[in-house]
């Protein structure tokens, strides 16, 4: 039977993105779109906003019906939308997927306790390239020690409202748990003026915004004498939309739990 997705924010980036690549994968249908009560695209055909024609769906206001006529709803919209949207799931016990960056830690915690009664995976990058590379990240770090000093770079579009990237979390923290460390303990996010020469250990976190990049990740371990380089570019946004697509399906029939991308693609040991 054909998965019904629903996709709240269908307006957004990923929105518009997700339209598309549901609607062209077979087995998949656009079950509804929401954007927030006042939105000038509130009535307007998802396929329209999309680019692709008229797919018959319009844009509604009303989160809770689109829980309730859809097999699973995928969600890249801002934190406090996503908590509201885990607690709907949670109601109506529909699998939700989510790729919002820039909750707290005490947002995370919520979302996870949604996921007592409804599936959801939450991945803060859906590539497949990203989730190989935390792995790598992870390996790299546990085999060199603190002689090399870890620093993320990331770039994004200008019109990014988090900071450092979730991507760039996730990798700091892969590499702090190659270290044995925990992020939180070691991690350098800002440095403005003069804040003394780098600490050893601490993992480092740089920050551009710019132009149209869709997003730029590298992990740099540099020693004395050398210098390795882990990236991962993404140029379009279709990566995410797919993987998030792919997330949806595998969690269609999963019992209640909080999984990532790493379960989706089985990279879990
Ligand atoms: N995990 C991953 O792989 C990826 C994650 N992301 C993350 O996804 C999120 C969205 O990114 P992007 O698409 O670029 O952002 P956009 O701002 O383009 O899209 C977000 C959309 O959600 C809408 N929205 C906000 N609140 C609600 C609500 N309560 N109900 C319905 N719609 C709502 C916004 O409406 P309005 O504009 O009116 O506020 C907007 O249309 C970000 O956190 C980003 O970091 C992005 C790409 C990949
Ligand atoms: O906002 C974006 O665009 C992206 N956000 C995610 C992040 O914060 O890491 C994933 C991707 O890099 C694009």
């Amino acid at each position: 039977m054909s998965s019904r997705i629903g996709i709240v924010g269908c307006a957004g980036r990923m929105g518009r993105m997700l339209t598309e690549v549901i609607n062209r994968t077979e087995g998949c249908s656009v079950s509804g779109g929401t954007e927030l009560p006042g939105s000038p695209n509130l009535g307007k055909d998802l396929g329209e906003l999309a680019g692709i024609g008229a797919l018959g769906v319009k844009v509604g206001d009303s989160a809770k019906k689109l829980f309730e006529s859809s097999d699973v709803v995928i969600d890249f919209t801002v934190p406090v939308a996503t908590l509201s949207h885990a607690k709907l799931a949670a109601e109506t016990g529909c699998a939700l997927v989510v790729g919002t960056t820039g909750m707290t830690v005490e947002q995370v915690s919520e979302l996870e306790q949604c996921a007592a009664k409804a599936p959801i995976v939450f991945a803060r990058n859906m590539s497949l390239g990203v989730n190989l590379l935390m792995t790598l990240v992870q390996q790299v770090a546990a085999a060199l020690d603190e002689d090399y000093d870890i620093e993320i770079v990331e770039m994004h579009h200008r019109h990014k409202v988090d900071a450092p990237s979730g991507t760039a979390l996730v990798l700091g923290e892969a590499a702090a748990a190659g270290r044995g460390v925990a992020l939180d303990q070691v991690a350098d996010k800002v440095r403005d003026g003069i804040v003394g020469a780098r600490k050893r250990g601490d993992i480092g976190f740089a920050t551009l915004r710019g132009g149209d990049v869709v997003g730029d990740h590298s992990v740099i371990f540099a020693a004395d004498g050398e210098r390795i380089e882990l990236g991962h570019r993404a140029s379009n946004r279709e990566v995410f939309a797919r993987g998030a697509v792919r997330a949806a399906r595998w969690l269609k029939d999963k019992p209640a739990g909080f999984y990532d991308m790493q379960d989706v693609l089985g990279l879990k040991s």
